[in-house]
């Protein structure tokens, strides 16, 4: 018999009779041809003549005759049984008419060792491989089913181990991965030849009990002894095992009704025998044609329940079992015929395979978190923030949006989902934040608090408006008019006339500038104006406590780096910044001097105007004013009218100086923003060289699969601290090259 070979096995064996009829039946020399002669008519008299005789040959894989049981097995089920520990299914049926052998071949006789059938010796050789195969784990169980008249029995429910049986009962039931199994059938762990033994007698002796208690004949019965075999690989680490079912199947006796000649309870199990077996015939006739895409399994218990082990990926093999008497000559052929029918059945064993729910599930478990610690590592490689995003990053993320809506940032650079995600936030902040609260950045929020506070130190007052007949002049308004600061926000809303635009809120009244009309002869107040201090390293300083997002290490703060920038990457753009804080320095100082010229000049005019004034009111403000003595004449009176021409045109220059003064503190402004812009992204590159060589670290322990605390630390630390220099030194050549334009147009 070949295992996994493409057809079913199919044996003949012949019970040993004393009254074998070798006329009728022939056993040839290979071993695997029978000869069956029948008589044309069986109820005549016997003819001599042989050419009265009906003929038949038979050729299956196997004629067992007067063979031992160990023979038996050794031919027809070893391999069988090797293979379902292999992960194959098996089944092995006995089919016959009653009395023929097939339990002596199943099960043998239970008081002769040696006449021990195939179910006791399958068990043997699964137990003594099972400890033969040290690399596999296998686990075995069993469940014994009696089909009686189309009613399930669990030959094993008896036991205590034995679960409760359905309140429905058993039912053959099909599930994808599982196959066929009966729902409600118990199934009894074994580790042992013993063990197995047990349940194979108590079985045995349950089928008998119930048989006599119901009065019923066993050999009506169907009884399919089953080994469930688990094996899993003790060596790999995998989560595939195989299972396999070894179906052990006792057939009841084949003999037809018509012959029994049975009446009552007898006909009817005979009907329902000669059912099953119809339909099992009736199934491996469809199985075996292959043009036939229906198999009808369904139509009995019995090929329901055997439906994946009569072909398939199943090693099958059947034992017909015959009388060699010439008086069961029927019979035998047509357990013959049956036989030549399975004969064609084609199989396709297969391991069946599986992947336990749990592995799964840890294997899925182990696959996710090292798809994490790589995108974790792709991030670090990439620079991008990992799943949170520290307090500093997100810093980083919301100067960056501030740069990007003050103008001063072309585009946010997109990194990662979550980097989007914290943009948006920080968007949508924006939104809704206070009017007064927008424009303000991290950077000019300090810087503006800060040049605000040296401002108002300094007594600095800001441009007024003409509103009460007055108006002031400050420097302080310049800044206002012309960078989005807080003081000018503030500025806004406390005065709405100061928001607008420089020459509206400029010494010049809007009537006049826009009219060309004689404006009001006001004072100008220009107060001692405090020359604005070199505050680049007090802002930054002030700042790096607020921001805190990056320090180039950790002995270093902010600060320092600053001063450091400024003398380095940053010198051009801070020299630009210097000149232009000096020319601003030297036109407040112009407008200075003019505003004061332009003050002398009206309190000149003041005084002539006062005078007149006291002369008319002394005269009842009647008639020509006479100049006296101690009063300006005529002469006073054009000095009034080129006093008013002068103050005219100093306050003419006054504005243009103004309007320098106002252009050079914008170029100033922008100078300071890119100053400070430039020293961020210097920060942020030095910054991101730091997370290069922390990735370096991390993959420098991944590829040596070394702990750290293995590494020579102090080597290590070198390295890192040369390739961390490096790499800033290579960033910080980047940045000093890039073009700086030397005067920055205004916005
Ligand atoms: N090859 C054999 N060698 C010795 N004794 C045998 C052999 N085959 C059958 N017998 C004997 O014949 C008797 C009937 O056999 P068995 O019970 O196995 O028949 P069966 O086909 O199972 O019948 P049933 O259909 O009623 O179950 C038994 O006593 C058994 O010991």
């Amino acid at each position: 018999m070949k295992a996994h070979s493409g057809e079913v096995g199919v044996f003949v064996r012949i019970r040993p009779t004393a009254n074998f009829s070798p006329d009728l039946i022939e056993c040839l020399p290979d071993g695997q041809t029978v000869n069956v002669h029948q008589r044309k008519d069986p109820k005549k008299p016997q003819d001599t003549k042989r050419d009265q005789l009906v003929y038949w040959s038979f050729r299956l894989d196997g004629v067992l005759r007067d063979v031992s049981q160990e023979e038996v097995y050794a031919r027809v089920c070893q391999r069988v049984v090797l293979g379902a520990l292999d992960g194959y299914n098996g089944t092995l049926m006995c089919f016959g008419q009653t009395g023929a052998g097939k339990t002596y071949t199943m099960t043998g006789s239970t008081e002769s060792y040696k006449q021990r059938g195939v179910i006791p010796r399958a068990l043997q050789e699964v137990f003594r491989e099972v400890e033969k195969r040290t690399a596999h784990f296998f686990s075995v169980h069993l469940s014994y089913l009696e089909i009686y008249n189309e009613t399930l029995v669990d030959l094993l429910s008896s036991l205590q181990s034995s679960p409760r049986s359905s309140p429905r009962g058993m039912v053959v039931t099909e599930e994808p991965g599982r196959g066929v199994f009966i729902r409600g059938l118990s199934l009894h762990p074994v580790h042992s030849e013993e063990e197995a033994l047990n349940l194979l007698f108590e079985g045995g002796l349950n089928q008998m009990i119930g048989s006599h208690a119901l009065n019923r004949n066993s050999s009506r019965s169907h009884s399919i002894f089953t080994l469930h075999i688990e094996s899993r690989s003790r060596t790999l680490c995998d989560d595939k095992y195989v299972t396999s079912k070894l179906n052990l199947v006792d057939l009841a006796g084949s003999e037809r009704v018509g012959k029994t000649g049975s009446a009552g309870q007898i006909f009817k199990e005979a009907m329902y025998i000669n059912k099953s077996l119809s339909f099992l015939e009736q199934a491996i006739l469809a199985l075996a044609d292959r043009r036939r895409d229906h198999v009808p399994f369904r139509q009995t218990k019995l090929t329901h329940a055997l439906k994946d082990s009569l072909g398939g990926n199943c090693n099958t093999v059947l034992v017909a079992n015959i009388y060699g008497e010439a008086a069961q000559i029927e019979e035998t052929l047509s357990t013959l015929r049956f036989a030549s029918r399975m004969k064609c059945v084609r199989t396709n064993p297969a391991v069946n395979e599986c992947s336990s729910p749990e592995a799964q599930i840890k294997k899925l478990k182990k696959e996710v978190k090292m798809l994490k610690e790589e995108l974790s590592i792709c991030n670090k490689l990439a620079n991008r923030p990992s799943s949170m995003l520290s307090e500093a990053q997100l810093a980083e993320i919301n100067s960056q949006v501030q740069r990007y809506l003050a103008g001063t940032l072309e585009e946010i650079s997109i990194v990662s989902i979550r980097q989007v995600q914290a943009v948006f936030a920080q968007f949508k902040l924006a939104v809704h934040r206070k009017p007064e609260e927008k424009g303000k950045s991290p950077i000019s929020q300090t810087y503006n608090s800060e040049k605000d506070q040296s401002a108002k130190t300094a007594g600095t007052k800001e441009w007024g408006s003409v509103e009460d007949g007055s108006f002031e002049a400050s420097t302080a308004s310049q800044k206002n008019t012309q960078r989005p600061s807080s003081a000018k926000t503030k500025k806004s809303k406390d005065k709405p006339s100061q928001s607008k635009r420089p020459e509206e809120a400029s010494p010049v009244s809007r009537k006049g500038s826009e009219s060309g009309s004689e404006p009001k002869l006001n004072s100008v107040q220009m107060a001692e104006e405090s020359l604005e201090p070199d505050t680049e390293s007090a802002d930054t300083q002030s700042q790096a406590p607020a921001n805190e997002p990056f320090h180039l290490d950790s002995t270093r703060p902010k600060a320092e780096a600053f001063e450091d920038f400024k003398v380095g990457p940053g010198s051009k753009i801070n020299s630009i910044l210097k000149e232009n804080k000096s020319v601003l320095l030297e036109r407040r100082s112009l407008l200075r001097q003019i505003s004061e010229e332009v003050n002398a000049v009206k309190r000149e005019i003041d005084r002539f105007t006062a005078s007149m004034q006291q002369q008319r009111e002394t005269r009842g403000g009647e008639g020509q004013y006479v100049a006296t003595e101690e009063e300006p004449g005529p002469t006073s009176l054009m000095q009034l009218k080129e006093l008013k021409v002068l103050y005219r045109q100093r306050y003419q220059v006054l504005r243009e100086i103004k309007a320098e003064v106002n252009y050079c503190q914008h170029l100033v402004d922008q100078c300071r923003m890119r100053l400070l812009t430039e020293f961020e992204n210097w920060c942020e590159q030095s910054f991101l060289v730091s997370e290069d060589v922390t990735t370096d670290k991390v993959l420098e322990h991944g590829k040596d699969n070394q702990r750290p605390s293995e590494l020579d630390p102090n080597s290590f630390h070198s390295f890192c601290n040369a390739r961390c220099r490096m790499l800033k030194l290579r960033n910080t050549r980047a940045v000093s090259s890039t073009p700086l334009q030397r005067r920055l147009p205004p916005s």
